[in-house]
């Protein structure tokens, strides 16, 4: 086993309410690795991400976790009652052991700072999934588990969020295991792709599913070419019309500024 596992997951089922969610399901997350999960609606993404943290039991299959394992979770969403009279500052500080100094960099490093003190109810949806992944930092995560983390965010906001996550990864060596439906945002930053359906479908490097069968043939040829659009080495210009320009070099060579 390698030093740098941090989770692994072997041959995981599940049935809820009889539903089969998950079939012979497996997975390992490395340090310094981020693993994006896709799949399509009800396909079973969260349950197995309740599974990997322990919060469900799979029916067969084992979860093997680092000893000690620190995982920071971001859930999909967070109900907050509009009566209950909390900051964000607060709401941070009811992780164990986080000072108000802890609280004030996790919120500068997510970009959040500005509502430290804003009662948690009247923040926006974007300012909350901020501050939902700062409050997954302040637990020092060797692996950081994000359930869909740009959803109500702007697409400004989307790029910027996933990119904050790619850099969380490179400052902090965290793991990282995401879900998002945001194939063509997030994937410049993915090492890998898990395909789910209740099974994996397909995986490996985002460049190698957007071209399996099992890949198009649950999200469509557009998605596939939206993923290899990015792996697209982009070494040209276009026309208006989409036509490749050939590179015109100025006779003064092409440091030159003049028309
Ligand atoms: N507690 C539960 N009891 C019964 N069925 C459940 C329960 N939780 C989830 N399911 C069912 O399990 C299936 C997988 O759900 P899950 O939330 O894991 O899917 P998902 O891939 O995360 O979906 P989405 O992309 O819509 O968030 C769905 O059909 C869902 O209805």
């Amino acid at each position: 086993m390698s030093a740098s596992l941090l989770i692994q997951a072997e041959h995981l089922n599940l049935s809820l309410s009889e539903q089969n969610v998950l079939n012979d399901v497996s997975l390992d997350i490395s340090a310094g690795e981020i693993v994006t999960l896709v799949g399509p609606n009800g396909s079973g993404k969260t349950s197995l991400v309740r599974v990997l943290l322990g919060l469900l039991q799979a029916d067969t299959g084992k979860v093997w976790r680092a000893p000690h394992l620190r995982i920071g979770y971001m859930p999909q969403k967070l109900e907050v009652h509009a009566t209950l009279p909390l900051s964000v500052l607060r709401f941070l500080r009811l992780v164990p052991g986080v000072s108000r100094e802890q609280v004030v960099d996790a919120l500068t490093e997510v970009g959040a700072i500005k509502v430290l003190n804003s009662p948690l109810q009247r923040i926006s949806g974007g300012e909350l999934q901020r501050v939902l992944l700062a409050r997954a930092l302040l637990r020092k995560p060797q692996l950081l588990v994000l359930d869909e983390p740009v959803q109500g965010v702007d697409v400004n906001g989307q790029l910027e969020l996933y990119q904050l996550i790619g850099r969380l990864r490179g400052r902090y060596g965290c793991g990282v295991l995401m879900i998002s439906h945001d194939l063509h945002l997030v994937m410049r930053d993915t090492d890998r792709v898990i395909c789910l359906n209740r099974h994996v479908c397909c995986s490996g490097h985002p460049e190698q599913v957007s071209g399996d069968p099992a890949f198009i043939e649950l999200f469509g040829s557009r998605a596939a070419s939206d993923l290899a659009v990015y792996y697209h080495d982009h070494d040209h210009k276009h026309d208006l019309h989409g036509c490749v320009l050939t590179p015109q070099i100025h006779e003064h060579g092409p440091d030159c500024t003049h028309a």
